[in-house]
């Protein structure tokens, strides 16, 4: 556990809520080992007492004010849930930030809402810069594999996860259009620009509105893309996998706007 035997007055902890999930509070006295009980003031004001008889009772601990928002989640001093989830929140609210790097892994609240970071001046941006030194973005991810296929010559893979809606399919899409412009995709008969029109047509076979997200896809998607020796795209397949029953849809009687 991240949290320490000894905690200081003034200490900020989170603690369960049932509406909020976790609400962040202070420490109104020292606590030490065997005091049974923690003192605390919640960010509305209200006292509370929050009992601790065994070590693992103890909240978790809030992260210094100055980490409030960090690009990286690995940068935090204490992480977990509360810590992962008020940095998300912090970002995306007022930083405008739907992505947020975890070392190498890179992850994105979905907005569901158009937002203008996905035009060729931000590809433009992001070609040929380190990860490291960029605000994170799915380009980032896209343009360290690039790279690392160029420089190394050997394949690599980008795995997208996440619940049904949470935007894979959105994601893949704009990795796509990573490469296809980073690879000079310039007339409308490009082989790029025939690999992004292959999204409509695999689309319209495979994907089906749910209560969850109104264009679900229905069957996972293994999609090969194929460059020359100038980093451009020269061909692509795409084989079906995760053909599960899970998936299979039916049409509901009753059109119903519940997840359920
Ligand atoms: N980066 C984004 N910007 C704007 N809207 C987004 C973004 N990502 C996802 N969305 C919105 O969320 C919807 C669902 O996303 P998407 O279809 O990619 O989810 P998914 O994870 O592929 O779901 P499933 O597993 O059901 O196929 C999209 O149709 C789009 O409206």
């Amino acid at each position: 556990s991240s949290s320490p035997l000894f905690l200081q007055k003034g200490a900020c902890v989170w603690v369960p809520d049932p509406e909020a999930v976790w609400v962040s509070a202070q420490l109104l006295q020292d606590f030490k080992p065997g005091d049974g009980l923690l003192l605390l003031k919640l960010g509305d004001g209200r006292e509370v007492q929050h009992p601790v008889s065994v070590p693992s009772d103890l909240p978790p601990l809030g992260n210094p004010d100055i980490l409030e928002g960090e690009n990286d989640l690995t940068s935090l001093s204490f992480l977990h849930e509360p810590a992962v989830l008020h940095n998300l929140r912090v970002r995306f609210l007022d930083y405008n930030s739907i992505y947020t790097y975890c070392g190498i892994v890179l992850v994105a609240i979905n907005p569901y809402e158009q937002l203008p970071i996905y035009g060729e001046e931000v590809v433009d941006a992001y070609s040929g810069q380190d990860m490291a030194d960029m605000e994170p973005h799915i380009f980032s991810v896209a343009e360290e594999a690039y790279r690392t296929m160029i420089r190394s010559k050997k394949n690599q893979s980008i795995i997208i996860s996440g619940e049904s809606g949470s935007g894979k399919t959105v994601s893949a899409k704009f990795t796509m259009r990573y490469f296809a412009v980073v690879g000079g995709a310039s007339q409308q008969t490009s082989v790029e620009e025939r690999v992004l029109a292959t999204n409509p047509i695999m689309e319209a076979i495979g994907n089906a509105k749910t209560t969850r997200n109104d264009n679900s896809s229905r069957f996972g998607k293994y999609i090969e893309i194929g460059f020359g020796h100038q980093g451009n795209i020269i061909g692509a397949n795409m084989r079906t996998y995760l053909l599960e029953k899970s998936r299979v849809v039916f049409q509901n009687l009753v059109q119903d706007h519940s997840f359920f």
